[in-house]
């Protein structure tokens, strides 16, 4: 039996309609068509469970980008032609390619025919000699061994630890911004091109130009670093005797490039290098984060160093210090705003970390909140099951557009604030409201664009699965003098027709249906039955904001 499948491994969306149909087809191996996993969801297919869900899978993945492009082909002849496709190239082969263009993950593409070769920290332009690493049907990674021919899209770095082997935070810091924005550009077309075209519509008419950020560094208001046992160090800022005291990787691509060492004991915080999930590179300074943020991160590394305690293992799952998250704001004054979010184990004593969280406070008068989140996730979130405040109150605040947004450690809030305003904007340009239309903030958060957009109106109705959010968009309506809103705790990706808090609300004499929608998703997009109510409910107007125009 041969099914097509359709997944994506950033998560929930599909994974309901695999659990059924595994369900439906027990005690049999079958062949599953990946055709929509995160990588082509960034541009390129990938595939590797030979296990799902508890089942044996024998996977035949072969769609590649191109081929799903192809809009007169079904996806059944797409699987059979590119399972048919010849392989134009071996493991350990070194070729010579030209890189055309990037994937939204930051690598560098070139293709040889349909076949697609990945080649991480290439610029498109670069003429570059490569060795091939792992080969699939529809697509090779492979890694530069050499410059041929340069870019006239290089820039230098600047931050000491970009590199293949250094922080996996940033993927296009080698690449000049205006050559970034073309790309995003290109990403965002090449997923709506056909459509657009299917539709009679000309693409300049309907895309609007890219609206670049005006600084590039530093604007970052949400810093994540692990606390980890296993420190990384990039082969290149190592002196020969150093290496050889030190465990190298087995991995074959990266032994000439990256150590690590395992010692006992060892102590680390900073960022995780790129599918390194228990490996930690200590950072020196990160460029993306405000300077401030920078001066609080080296002290928390000092200071947790000299104290004695532990990290948290991800193999062993013992250790006590898991993430220091620091967030920045700026508030109706535009003071800094801080805050500190020590992510842990539970077990320590929990007076363990006052001692610093008070000589944090006491040196950074911007710290208003140090909150410690306890945890028993062996996963890698950075959530807390449970929160003490170690310092000051447990949330900042930050202005934009007229409004005062409060938010705490676990709620979202944008990351790039000088570029949320602009989004905002053209929120508001793209919702035309009218004082009659009735607004829904759907995936609202902690309220920011319904009650931005509350006083052009009737009334708004933002919805979120996160309780603490719903709880500080209901303070933030109240701190701003917002009355024309309300703000419901739901989840939008299973049954939000049959809640009935949903249902209480839409259905309530006097209160009229939404008819101009904002949806703000995760990465994974709307999920079908939501898409199923929208269309039942007809508003007049749908804004999507979309963090992956693949998912959109
Ligand atoms: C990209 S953020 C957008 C937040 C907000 N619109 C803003 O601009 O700050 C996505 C939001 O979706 C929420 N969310 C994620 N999954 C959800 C679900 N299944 N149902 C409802 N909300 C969800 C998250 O809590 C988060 O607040």
């Amino acid at each position: 039996m041969h099914c097509t499948f359709i997944y994506s491994s950033t998560g929930f969306l599909y994974k309901q309609y695999a659990s059924t149909l595994c369900k439906h087809i027990r005690k049999s191996i079958y062949t599953v068509s990946l055709i929509r996993q995160r990588s082509f969801l960034e541009g390129i297919p990938e595939y590797r469970a030979t296990r799902f869900l508890g089942l044996p899978v024998r996977v035949s993945c072969t769609n590649t980008a191109h081929s799903l492009k192809a809009s007169n082909h079904t996806n059944e002849t797409q699987s059979k032609e590119s399972n048919t496709q010849k392989v134009p190239l071996k493991r350990g082969e070194e070729l010579e390619l030209r890189i055309q263009s990037l994937v939204s993950g930051g690598d560098g593409i070139s293709r040889i025919g349909r076949y697609v070769v990945m080649v991480p920290h290439s610029v498109p332009g670069q003429l570059v000699k490569v060795v091939v690493g792992r080969v699939r049907s529809s697509y090779a990674n492979a890694k530069v061994t050499q410059v041929v021919e340069h870019s006239p899209y290089e820039v230098e770095p600047l931050c000491k630890h970009f590199g293949q082997f250094g922080c996996g935070g940033c993927k296009f810091q080698h690449i000049s911004y205006e050559k970034q924005l073309e790309q995003k550009y290109q990403q965002v077309l090449w997923h709506f091109e056909s459509l657009l075209t299917r539709l009679n519509h000309t693409v300049e008419n309907v895309m609007k130009p890219i609206v670049g950020s005006p600084i590039i560094f530093g604007y970052r208001n949400k810093m994540e670093f692990s606390f980890g046992t296993r420190r990384w160090i990039p082969g290149d800022h190592l002196s020969e005797s150093e290496r050889v005291s030190l465990v190298i990787e087995e991995n074959k691509l990266r032994r000439q490039e990256a150590v690590f060492e395992t010692n006992e004991g060892n102590f680390v915080l900073g960022l995780k290098p790129s599918g390194h999930f228990d490996k930690v590179l200590p950072i020196e300074y990160c460029h993306i984060q405000e300077t401030i943020a920078n001066d609080i991160m080296k002290l928390v590394q000092k200071r947790t160093s000299e104290m004695h305690t532990t990290a948290y293992d991800v193999y062993s799952h013992q250790g006590f210090l898991r993430n220091l998250v620091i967030r920045t704001a700026h508030n109706e004054q535009n003071e800094t705003e801080v805050m500190v979010n020590f992510v842990t184990s539970f077990g320590e004593d929990s007076n363990r970390l006052k001692p610093l969280a008070l000589e944090l406070g006491r040196q950074f008068p911007c710290i208003r909140s140090i909150v410690q989140n306890f945890t028993t996730s062996k996963g890698g979130a950075s959530k807390g099951e449970e929160e003490q405040v170690l310092y000051g109150c447990n949330y900042i605040q930050h202005y934009i557009l007229g409004r005062t947004l409060r938010f705490t450690a676990n709620c979202f809030f944008q990351t790039n604030p000088m570029q949320t305003e602009k989004l905002y904007q053209l929120v508001r340009e793209a919702a035309h409201l009218k004082m009659e239309d009735v607004l829904l903030d759907l995936f609202c958060g902690i309220g920011s664009i319904g009650l931005c957009l509350a006083a052009d109106c009737k009334y708004v109705y933002g919805i979120d699965v996160v309780e603490e959010a719903i709880q500080m968009a209901k303070v933030n309506a109240e701190i701003n003098g917002v009355g024309n809103a309300e703000f419901i705790l739901a989840n939008l990706e299973k049954s939000s027709l049959q809640d009935p808090e949903v249902q209480r609300l839409f259905h309530r004499n006097g209160i009229l249906s939404p008819n101009v929608v904002i949806v703000d998703p995760p990465r994974g997009g709307l999920h079908p039955t939501l898409i199923k109510w929208l269309r039942w409910l007809k508003p007049k107007r749908i804004v999507y904001v979309s963090c992956n125009p693949a998912t959109q």
